[in-house]
C-alpha cells in the first residue's frame, strides 16, 4: 500500500533526505537553510511524498515554479518537475507511477497547460506523457583551430565591449542578461530570483569560483556573459555563453577562443542551430560533443498550449491526440490565421494521428513532425500531412534551454 501526501516547510529536511537516498548521493554539507546547495531552490510546499505501510519516506517528486517561452516569444507559466526518486530498496513496484499520477492531478489543478522536466534517463518518462522538447551539445575547439573568420557579407561588427568579473562581483548582472535572454528563445526557462539568492543549481547560479566575461552593447548595456573557469589545466571550459543578441555571442566566442595557455575552449550547451562552427576559419574545427535530449514536455491542455504558442504560417490540421496514461483522447481542429491558433474539438477526418509525448516533443518546434512521422511514431492520414504539420509547427527559433533543475 503506498501513501502519497503532499509536503510542507516542515518535510523538507526528509524530502532532501530521502531524494538524495534515491540517487545514493550524500546531502552537502552546507548551511542550515542549504544555501549554495543545488537543491536550494526547492519549494518544500509543492514536493509530494510517498510513504510504505509503515510510514516510512521511500519516494519524492517536487516541482518548480517557472515560466517558459514558447515559438513566438510568448510566455507560459510551467512547472518544472524535479527531484524525482524511489529508494532503490522499493523500486519496479508503481511507486513513481503512483507519484505522476498524482502530480500530474496537481499540476492540472493548477490551471497549466504544460508541464517540463530533464530527463535522468530517457526511457523513464515517455510512459508519463513527456517527450523530448529540445536539444543540446557542447563544442570543443582546439585553440590551434580556433580563427574566426570574418563575415562574407562584409557587415561591420557592431561595437561593444567585454569586462572581465568575478562570478560573486556580477550576480545582479547575470541574473539580468539570463532574463532577457530566456525571453527570446523558445525552450528557455525562467530562473526565478530565489535561484540567484540561493545560489542554486549549477555555475553560475551556485557560488562556485568563476570568471565571467560581461558583454556591453554600444551605449553600454549589458547584453551578454559567459561563465568560465579553466579545468586540468588546459581546458578553457564555459558554463554557459548567454547572449541578447548573434553580436554579443560572438565577441564573447572571440573573447573565450583568444585565452592564451589554454589548449581547448569547450563550449557546453550550445543550442543546434548555433552559427559558431560556420564562424570558424576551419569548418571542421569545433568538434561536437554528444548530441543530448534536454527540456522534456508535457501537454497537459491540448488546446491551452496550441493556442498559447505562436505561429509563423496560416493552416490548419485535424489532430487525433491519445493520451494512454491519464486514458484520454481528443480530436482538435488547429486552425493558424496571422498568427493565432484556435484549437476546438471536431469530428472532422484526422490528418495526424499522434501519441501527447509526440505532441510534446513537436509543440516547441525542436523536432518536425515530419520526422516522427518517418520513424513510424506519427500516423500521417494522407501524404501531404506531414509537411502541412512541418511548415505549422517549425519556430522562428530552434527550442533551447540551458538551465538545470
Ligand atoms: C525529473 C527528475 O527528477 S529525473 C530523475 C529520476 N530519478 C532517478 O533517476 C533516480 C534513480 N531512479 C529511481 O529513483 C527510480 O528507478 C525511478 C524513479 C526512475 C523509477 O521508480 P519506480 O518506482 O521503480 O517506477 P515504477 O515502478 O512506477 O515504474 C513504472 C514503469 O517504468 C519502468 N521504469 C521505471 N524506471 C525505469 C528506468 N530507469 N528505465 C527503464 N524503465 C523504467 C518500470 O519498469 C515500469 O514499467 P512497466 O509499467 O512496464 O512495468
Amino acid at each position: 500500500m503506498i501513501d502519497i501526501r503532499p509536503t510542507s516547510a516542515q518535510d523538507h529536511q526528509l524530502f532532501v533526505e530521502t531524494m538524495h537516498a534515491a540517487f545514493a548521493l550524500f546531502v552537502d554539507p552546507v548551511g542550515e537553510d542549504g544555501t549554495g546547495a543545488w537543491w536550494s531552490a526547492f519549494e518544500p510546499e509543492r514536493g509530494l511524498l510517498a510513504r510504505d505501510a509503515d510510514g516510512r519516506a521511500i519516494g519524492t517528486a517536487g516541482a518548480y515554479t517557472l515560466e517558459l517561452t514558447l515559438p513566438g516569444g510568448r510566455i507560459v507559466p510551467v512547472s518544472g518537475v524535479t527531484a524525482v526518486g524511489v529508494l532503490p530498496s522499493h523500486r519496479r513496484r508503481g511507486v513513481l507511477t503512483a507519484m505522476m499520477r498524482r502530480q500530474l492531478a496537481d499540476l492540472r489543478a493548477r490551471g497549466e497547460a504544460v508541464a517540463v522536466l530533464l530527463a535522468s534517463e530517457a526511457l523513464i518518462y515517455r510512459r508519463f506523457g513527456y517527450g523530448p522538447a529540445t536539444y543540446t551539445r557542447a563544442l570543443t575547439v582546439p585553440r590551434h583551430k580556433a580563427a574566426l573568420t570574418p563575415p562574407r557579407s562584409g557587415a561591420a561588427e557592431p561595437a561593444g565591449t567585454v569586462e572581465l568579473l568575478h562570478r560573486d562581483q556580477a550576480v545582479d548582472l547575470l541574473e539580468q542578461v539570463y532574463d532577457r535572454h530566456r525571453r527570446t528563445r523558445p525552450g528557455a526557462v525562467s530562473r526565478p530570483h530565489r535561484w540567484w539568492a540561493r545560489g542554486a543549481g549549477q555555475p553560475p547560479i551556485a557560488p562556485k569560483p568563476r570568471y565571467v566575461a560581461l558583454h556591453r552593447d554600444a551605449d553600454g548595456t549589458p547584453d551578454g556573459y559567459a561563465s568560465y573557469a579553466i579545468e586540468d589545466k588546459r581546458s578553457l571550459v564555459v558554463d554557459e555563453t548567454v547572449a541578447a543578441t548573434d553580436a554579443a555571442y560572438t565577441a564573447l566566442a572571440r573573447y573565450l577562443l583568444g585565452h592564451d595557455l589554454v589548449q581547448q575552449v569547450v563550449f557546453r550547451h550550445v543550442p543546434p542551430d548555433h552559427p559558431l562552427p560556420w564562424q570558424l576559419a576551419d569548418y571542421n574545427a569545433a568538434e561536437q560533443g554528444k548530441h543530448t535530449d534536454w527540456l522534456w514536455a508535457r501537454v497537459l491542455d491540448v488546446p491551452a498550449a496550441l493556442t498559447a504558442r505562436g505561429w509563423s504560417t496560416d493552416g490548419e490540421l485535424v489532430l487525433d491526440v491519445d493520451d494512454p496514461f491519464l486514458g484520454e483522447h481528443h480530436r482538435h481542429l488547429l486552425t493558424v490565421r496571422g498568427g493565432e491558433a484556435s484549437c476546438v474539438p471536431t469530428d472532422r477526418a484526422p490528418d495526424l494521428s499522434l501519441d501527447i509525448s509526440d505532441l510534446g516533443s513537436i509543440l516547441l518546434g525542436g523536432t518536425l513532425p515530419s520526422t516522427l512521422v518517418r520513424a513510424g511514431h506519427l500516423h500521417a492520414h494522407h501524404p501531404d500531412a506531414p509537411a502541412r504539420a512541418d511548415a505549422l509547427f517549425r519556430s522562428d527559433r530552434e527550442p533551447h534551454c540551458l538551465h538545470w533543475f
